[in-house]
C-alpha cells in the first residue's frame, strides 16, 4: 500500500561534477540540476531516460553515497522527524535503511568470496555478531528471493547472473532496509529472468512496503513495476505522474520520443507519436531555455530563453513544457 507520507526528499537538489584539469578549460556536468521529488512510503518510483540523464548520480544521493553540490536530501523518520542525508552526516542507524542493488552485482560483490561470506560481512559490520542469528537472517533473505540455501557455499562467480541479481536483493533486504534504490537491476539479464527479478521486487514491496527507486532506460519495465515514473532528461525531471497517466497520455515531447520506442505499449498511442530521434544527437545542455529544445518538434520561442518548470497539469500529474 502507498501511503501519503514521504520518506526520501529531494529539495532543489544538484550534483555537479567537474570536468577539465589542470590544462584544459574548466567546465561541469551537471548531473542533477534542481530537483525536488519526492518518494512516499511502500511507493515504487520508476526512474526513467538515457544514458546520461543523471538517474544513477540522483539514486546515489538520495542514499548518502553521493554529495549534493546544493540542496538537499531529506529522510523522514517512523516519527516524522526529518533528517538530512549527506556522505558526511548520515548516522550509522539510517544507512542501513537505505540500500541500492546495482545493474551489475559483480561490481559489488566480490566474485571470489563464498556466497555465505558476502551476505554475513554486511551483517557483521551492521552489528549481527552471532553466527546463528546471521545464518537465520540469511536463510530469510533467501527464501524471499526464492535462492536454495545450498548456494551458499557456492563462490560469487560461480552464480548465474540471476542467480547473483537475486543474492545483491537478499544482501540488501537482510538489513531491513525502507528505501532501496535498484540501479537497472534487470538490464543485464535476459528477458524471461527480467520478468522473474521485477516480480521478486514488486512482491518485497507490496509484503514488506519497502519504497524502491527503480532506476531503468526502458519504459515497459517502469510501467509493469512502477505506481509513478519519473521521466530524466539531461539532469531535470520533465515530467512525473502516475504510471497509468504518464503511459497512457504522455505530456512531454521526450516522453512521447521515448514511447515511441514501444509502439507495442500502447498501439493507440502511434498516431500521436512525434518524430524524434532519441539516439541521434549529441546531448549537450543548450546556453538557456528549456534543455530539450535542439530536439524538440514543437520548439517555440520562449523555449529558446527560459526554462519551464515543472507545472500540474492534470492531478498528481506535472510536466515541464510551455505547450501547456
Ligand atoms: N563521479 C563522476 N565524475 C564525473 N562525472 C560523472 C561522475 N558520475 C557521473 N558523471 C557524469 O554525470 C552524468 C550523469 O551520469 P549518471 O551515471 O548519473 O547517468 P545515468 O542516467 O545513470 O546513465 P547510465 O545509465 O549510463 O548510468 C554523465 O555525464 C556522467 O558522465
Amino acid at each position: 500500500m502507498v501511503s501519503n507520507e514521504i520518506l526520501i526528499e529531494t529539495r532543489n537538489l544538484k550534483v555537479y561534477f567537474q570536468k577539465g584539469g589542470l590544462f584544459s578549460k574548466k567546465s561541469f556536468v551537471k548531473a542533477v540540476d534542481d530537483v525536488t521529488i519526492q518518494i512516499r512510503k511502500g511507493e515504487i518510483l520508476g526512474l526513467v531516460g538515457e544514458s546520461g540523464s543523471g538517474k544513477t548520480t540522483l539514486g546515489r544521493t538520495t542514499i548518502g553515497l553521493q554529495a549534493p553540490t546544493s540542496g538537499q536530501v531529506i529522510y523522514y523518520d517512523s516519527k516524522g522527524t526529518p533528517h538530512e542525508i549527506t556522505p558526511k552526516k548520515i548516522n550509522k542507524d539510517i544507512r542501513r535503511k537505505l540500500q541500492m542493488v546495482y545493474q551489475d552485482p559483480f561490481s559489488s560483490i566480490d566474485p571470489y568470496m563464498k556466497v555465505y561470506d558476502a551476505l554475513r560481512q554486511p551483517l557483521y559490520y551492521a552489528g549481527v555478531k552471532d553466527p546463528a542469528e546471521a545464518t537465520e537472517i540469511i536463510h530469510k533473505a533467501f527464501d524471499e528471493v526464492g535462492l536454495p540455501y545450498d548456494l551458499l557455499s557456492n563462490f560469487v562467480f560461480q552464480l548465474s547472473g540471476g542467480q547473483r541479481q537475486r543474492v545483491a536483493i537478499a544482501r540488501a533486504l537482510m538489513l531491513n532496509p525502507e528505501y532501496l534504490v535498484a540501479d537497472e537491476p534487470v538490464t543485464m539479464l535476459d528477458a524471461s529472468l527480467k520478468g522473474l527479478i521485477v516480480d521478486d521486487l514488486r512482491k518485497i514491496n507490496a509484503e514488506r512496503g519497502i519504497s524502491i527507486l527503480f532506476i531503468t532506460h526502458e519504459l515497459p519495465i517502469a510501467k509493469v513495476i512502477s505506481h509513478r515514473i519519473a521521466i530524466m532528461y539531461l539532469g531535470k525531471i520533465v515530467e512525473i505522474g502516475p504510471t497509468k497517466k504518464v503511459i497512457e497520455n504522455p505530456l512531454h515531447p521526450y516522453t512521447q520520443a521515448l514511447l515511441q520506442a514501444y509502439p507495442r505499449l500502447d498501439p493507440s498511442l502511434r498516431d500521436k507519436m512525434i518524430k524524434v530521434n532519441v539516439r541521434e544527437l549529441e546531448l549537450v545542455v543548450p546556453k538557456s531555455g528549456c534543455r530539450f529544445h535542439p530536439r524538440c518538434p514543437f520548439v517555440m520561442d520562449r523555449c529558446r530563453a527560459e526554462e519551464p518548470a515543472l507545472k500540474e497539469v492534470e492531478p498528481g500529474h506535472f510536466v515541464a513544457c510551455y505547450l501547456y
